[in-house]
Order: structure tokens, then C-alpha cells, then sequence
């Protein structure tokens, strides 16, 4: 399970081993293209990689051929191996990626170059992920329907043989399982039919995780008896007291004064909630998802606050029941970048002219390059929804033994990018 707060595609942020099946020839040639990147050959680079030479493989500390063009300041090189299709973001042992090494190397023109192609690359997976998700999506409608329509089709010819089986039945009432025969076999060939294109994208929507943190949301929680962690059933820090200035900071930025309409999705262990609630908002929306913790915030008294809405359910359910606020935050668990931005693209509706929104900055935190290309996506796709954004830079200085007891640190990085997304006027 996802254990990162705010996840992006694991695919294309998680190390990867390649395992490289060929023959001694093509294992010869990589190698030679290895050494021809470590020591700065444009030339033979892109000759070798003309003829075919395999650039996915590896040197000592799992090392790319992109590390190491990094490494020696050829950004020439960095763009053939980019061009051949060398994956832009993969990691050495220590987890560093090719960003990390432009910067300890101080190459700032690679660093920005791959800066620019990992948000290029980024945008265009999204772009490509949500087309396609539309695509099933619209597959499985029309698969839909033809369903009805031959479910209808059935029925009618069903009730014809009903009606003539009934009158049969008076007469030669033994011969009606025989006659039942053929609806079974129309729905047999539909069972077929479940095999032609549409019903196999629609089987693939089936498999698409609609609620990407649905084994979250069913599994028991904990909160610690100091009231300072949120854990799930693995141990996994859900939300940690250590966020507390943050969240203090988020309070302040969408609601700088008193009486104000706020909203905030996810209640986790209340921090921000509890923040807002000293700034007296004249109504104080708060959606949550998880039973644990719609139940802990009746338990505390959350619903009989003044100006206090809770919406029990995933944001995504309760859209419909949203006004217009002076302010938003979003901070849930488990969801996707996509998630995140499906939720800006409905902000704009439910947000004051002016107003501001918000949201737990964890985009691939666990790598200050990954982090830097998420901050700049979210920022270009903001700006496209009409929001100004400005990131507010804040000093965390985590100390290690704050994840004494949880099963993995979700963040491990110094500083604390803090969106503060205004709406401009139309
Ligand atoms: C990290 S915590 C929020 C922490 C909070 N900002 C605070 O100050 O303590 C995330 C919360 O979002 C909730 N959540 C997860 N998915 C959700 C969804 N789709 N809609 C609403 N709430 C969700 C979780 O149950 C959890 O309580």
C-alpha cells in the first residue's frame, strides 16, 4: 500500500532494476557506451546509440548512464541519452536522481534542463493518463448500453416465450425447460460477447482503482494516547505532530482574519482545524472520509462547534453539498497527484473571487528533484485554472527519531514549499 502522503506515479518514481537480457555482444556495446558517456564522447555516444546500443544499464551504486553524463557536465550527452528514451528519472542506490547529481556536481544548466523534460514528460503522461481513462470510461458507457439494449431485446423476446410458454404450459406444461433453452443460450453469447474490445476495456475500468486509497479507508486507525500521531493498522504515519507549524502556517495563509468561510478536506489529527477554528470562521466546513476519524471528531466535540459543517464521506462524494468559501486546504491520504488535481479543478467553483486555496505540499518528498518537478507542474496547471501561485519557502529540521515507531518517513526533506494559490478575478 501507498504509504506516502501525497503519492505521485509510483511508476515513474521508483528506482528500477534493469535486467538486462542479451547476448556477450550487446552487453559488450553497452559497455563500450558506458565508458564512451564517462568520458564525454558526444560523437561515439550518439554513433553507438545509432546502432542500437543499450543505454538501461548500470555501474557500481546503480548508477545510470545519465548519472554519469550528469556527473561529467555534458549536457550534450544528457540530451542523446533523453532522445534514445533514457528515462529521466531513475535513481542510484542511495536514491539519488540525476537532479540530485546536478546539483552536488554543480551543473545548474543540466539541472534545469532536466528539470524542464522531467515536467514535460510529466505533463504529458497526465495528459495521456486521462485521456485514456475517458476513453475506458466512455467504452464501458456504450459497453453499457449495448447491454441494456440486449437485455431489453432479451426481455421482450423472453416475455413473448413467456406468454406462448404460458399458453404451452396448459397444454404441455413438461416441455418448458426445454423451451428456456434459447434465452440461455442469448445469454450465453453475451458472456462471449464479454470478450469483444469495449467489454475488455470495460473489465480494465473495473480494475482501474476508483478509490485509490479504498484499503486506507477500511482498515482501522490509532491515534496515539498523546494525541500526536495518526497511524494506520501497518503502522504507516497517516498524519504526525511534528507538522504542526505547518499546518499553523496553512491556517493562517487561507484564513488571514477572523469571520471568514473556510473549508478543509481532511481532518486527520485536527491541526488545522483546530487553528482555523481561533480565527472564529463564521462557517468552518470540514470533509472526512474515514470512519476512525469522523467517529474521534464526534467523540471531541467537533460537530457541536460553532460554524462547524462535517461532511462524512471522500470529498469526491460529497461535491455537491460545497459552497462558496473566502478560503480552502486539502490534505488527504493516499491519493494521487491526479487526485489532487481533480480537486483544483473544482476549487475555482467553490472559491471566493480573491479567495485562498491551499494544500499539503508532499509531491514526491521523499526526493528534493522530484519535489522540485511536482512543484513546478502543480504550479503550470494551476496558473492554467487561473490561480496565482507563490510557494512560501519553510525551514522543517526534522530529527530522525520522529519516525521512531512508524513504519517508513514520508518526508525527508529540508524545506517545506508551502502553495499559497490565489484566485484571480476573471
Ligand atoms: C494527513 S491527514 C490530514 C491532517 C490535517 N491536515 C491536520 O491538520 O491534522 C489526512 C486525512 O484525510 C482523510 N482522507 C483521506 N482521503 C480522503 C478523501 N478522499 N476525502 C476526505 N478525506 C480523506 C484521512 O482519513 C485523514 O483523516
Amino acid at each position: 500500500m501507498e504509504t506516502q502522503r501525497n503519492p505521485v506515479p509510483e511508476s515513474n518514481m521508483v528506482k528500477t532494476e534493469e535486467v538486462i537480457d542479451a547476448s556477450a555482444e550487446e552487453v559488450a556495446k553497452s559497455q563500450e557506451l558506458m565508458q564512451a558517456v564517462a568520458e564525454g564522447k558526444v560523437d561515439k555516444v550518439e554513433q553507438l546509440l545509432k546502432d542500437g546500443a543499450n543505454h538501461s544499464a548500470r555501474a557500481a551504486h546503480g548508477r545510470t548512464m545519465l548519472h554519469f553524463a550528469t556527473m561529467i557536465g555534458s549536457l550534450p550527452i544528457v540530451k542523446l541519452l533523453l532522445s534514445y528514451g533514457h528515462p529521466w528519472n531513475l535513481v542510484d542506490d542511495d536514491y539519488k536522481s540525476v537532479g540530485d547529481y546536478a546539483k552536488s556536481f554543480n551543473q545548474p544548466e543540466i539541472y534545469d534542463f532536466l528539470l524542464e523534460e522531467g515536467v514535460r514528460v510529466e505533463l504529458l503522461m497526465g495528459l495521456m493518463q486521462r485521456k485514456l481513462k475517458l476513453e475506458l470510461l466512455e467504452a464501458a458507457e456504450d459497453d453499457d448500453d449495448d447491454e441494456e439494449q440486449e437485455e431489453e431485446e432479451e426481455n421482450n423476446e423472453t416475455a413473448e416465450t413467456q406468454g406462448e410458454e404460458e399458453g404451452q404450459t396448459k397444454k404441455v406444461n413438461k416441455d418448458t425447460t426445454d423451451d428456456s433453452a434459447p434465452a440461455n443460450g442469448a445469454s450465453a453469447s453475451k458472456e462471449t460477447g464479454s470478450e469483444s474490445e469495449p467489454a475488455v476495456k470495460k473489465q480494465k475500468v473495473e480494475q482501474m482503482p476508483e478509490v485509490p486509497n479504498a484499503e486506507y479507508l477500511a482498515q482501522p486507525l490509532q491515534y496515539t494516547e498523546d494525541g500526536d500521531r495518526l497511524l494506520d493498522a501497518e503502522k504507516n504515519g497517516v498524519m504526525m505532530g511534528w507538522e504542526l507549524p505547518l499546518m499553523v502556517r496553512h491556517a493562517e495563509v487561507i484564513s488571514p482574519e477572523e469571520g471568514l468561510r473556510v473549508l478543509n478536506v481532511g481532518f486527520g489529527l485536527g491541526l488545522v482545524d483546530k487553528e482555523l477554528q481561533k480565527r472564529s470562521p463564521s462557517q468552518h466546513t470540514i470533509i472526512e472520509a474515514h470512519p476512525d476519524v469522523y467517529a474521534h471528531m464526534v467523540k471531541e466535540g467537533w460537530d457541536q462547534k460553532p460554524g462547524v459543517k462535517i461532511l462524512f464521506g471522500r470529498w469526491q462524494d460529497v461535491v455537491d453539498q460545497l459552497e462558496v468559501y473566502d478560503g480552502i486546504f486539502f490534505d488527504t491520504f493516499g491519493e494521487y497527484y491526479e487526485d489532487l488535481r481533480a480537486f483544483h479543478e473544482i476549487v475555482p467553483n467553490h472559491l471566493e473571487e480573491g479567495g485562498i486555496y491551499s494544500y499539503f505540499n508532499g509531491l514526491g518528498a521523499t526526493n528534493q528533484f522530484f519535489h522540485a518537478v511536482y512543484n513546478r507542474i502543480s504550479e503550470l496547471e494551476l496558473s492554467e485554472m487561473g490561480f496565482t501561485v507563490e510557494y512560501e519557502e519553510m525551514d522543517i529540521g526534522l530529527k530522525e527519531e520522529e519516525w521512531n515507531g512508524v513504519k517508513r518517513a514520508y518526508w525527508t526533506l529540508d524545506k517545506y514549499y508551502l502553495p499559497v494559490c490565489r484566485l484571480d478575478g476573471f
